[in-house]
């Protein structure tokens, strides 16, 4: 069951699963061919399977014509590069985390894709155990490891829900491999975000503070209610996350809140008023709240409201299985894999944008 698998934590006594076999040669490993091919249907033989096959679709690619290479020293089991019949090679950042042992279980599924690593933090309890062990499905015959830079030589692709500091390390990684970068992690500062802009120029890197579908599309359908109400509706946004979340607001609710002010045609630093607590005076005409709740294990509840004399709009969107975050990042991956460098959205993703449809 998914919740099982998301609340699971690495245990520190966990006996180390077999690393990967390798049948390569020993040499340093060449520069990985460019992520594009149209992935064989039948790639992920290449890692024991036990979970159903997913709905997610292989992207329209090139053929991958990987070489037989060995994994560098230190990048824990990382499986070696060889020939995968054209599946897109891709290593989980944060592999022990709740997201990221929802992506393992995830991917697991995909036909097309071949998970061939994980990275954790130094010192987290889950190095050297099977990837398997941590999807709760059958052994991978992969380790975690603790060599970031070496995850992103193996990789097409890497998915990264970590925390902002690794994140912006790793996208100095995937400039320097030029592999492309997925990130899901929330709440990085302006420099950070630079670092992942300057990466940019050089990979593709896929950023989404919410990887759903569905508060992709709310994303639109705020931007739009905001473009039609005048300023003399309030807008207040609130969002709840599970105990254990670091950062608020959360990525997404603050997502929302540059929708809604790019609506009214004003940059959200001006008008964002993150919380309020004790003697604040009325409420300023034009403003954006923001209100964050932590409690339980609640995956992720977002509304925004729109608040008038005599009437309110609420539109909600209620996370109730991280899930959907996997899949979209799962979407992310096969769109990424083969993009030259930029810094793309999940409305690229997804192919849609107000006015538009979803694909
Ligand atoms: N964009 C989206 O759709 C979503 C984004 N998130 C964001 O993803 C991030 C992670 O969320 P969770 O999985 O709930 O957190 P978590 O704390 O369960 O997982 C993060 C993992 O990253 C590992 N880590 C830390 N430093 C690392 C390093 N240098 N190298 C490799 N691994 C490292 C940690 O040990 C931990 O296992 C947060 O920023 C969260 O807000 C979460 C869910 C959905
Ligand atoms: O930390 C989480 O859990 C989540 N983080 C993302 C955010 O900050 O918006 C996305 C989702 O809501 C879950």
């Amino acid at each position: 069951m998914a919740g099982k698998a998301q609340a699971k934590r690495p245990k520190p006594k966990a006996a180390p699963a077999p690393a990967a076999k390798s049948n390569a040669k020993t040499k340093p490993l060449p520069k990985k061919e460019k992520a594009s091919a149209k992935p064989a249907r039948d790639s992920r033989a290449a890692v024991p399977q036990s979970a159903k096959p997913a709905a997610a679709k292989p992207a329209a690619a090139k053929p991958v014509t990987a070489k037989p290479v060995t994994a560098k020293p230190g990048g824990g089991g990382l499986r070696p590069k060889r020939p995968v019949n054209g599946a897109i090679r891709v290593g989980i950042a944060g592999c022990a985390g709740r997201m990221g042992q929802m992506l393992l279980k995830t991917l697991a599924a995909v036909p097309g894709v071949l998970v061939v690593g994980g990275s954790e933090r130094k010192g987290s309890p889950a190095l050297g155990m099977d990837l398997g062990a941590l999807a709760g499905t059958e052994p991978f015959g992969i380790t975690v490891g603790d060599d970031a830079s070496a995850l992103f030589e193996a990789a097409d692709v890497v998915i990264d829900f970590t925390n902002p500091a690794a994140t912006a390390q790793h996208a100095g990684f995937a400039a320097r491999t030029g592999t492309a970068h997925v990130i899901g992690t929330t709440g990085l500062d302006a420099d950070q975000l630079a670092a992942i802009g300057r990466a940019a120029q050089k990979a593709p890197i896929v950023m989404a503070s919410n990887m759903s579908l569905g508060v992709n599309l709310l994303e639109q359908v705020v931007e739009q209610i905001a473009r039609i109400l005048d300023p003399d509706w309030d807008i207040e946004i609130v969002e709840m996350h599970h105990r254990h979340k670091v950062d608020a607001p959360s990525g997404t609710a603050l997502t929302l809140g540059e929708a809604a002010a790019r609506g009214r045609g004003v940059p959200l630093r001006r008008v964002a008023r993150r919380a309020r607590d004790g003697h604040v005076g009325a409420r300023v005409k034009g403003e954006i709240g923001f209100q964050a709740l932590r409690g339980g294990d609640v995956v992720g509840d977002h509304t925004v409201m729109f608040a008038a004399d005599g009437e309110r709009v609420e539109i909600t969107h209620k996370a109730s299985s991280r899930e959907i975050f996997a899949r979209g990042a799962v979407k992310a991956v096969l769109w990424a894999a083969g993009k030259g460098p930029g810094l793309y959205s999940m409305k690229d993703v997804l192919g849609f944008s107000v006015g538009g449809s979803a694909t």
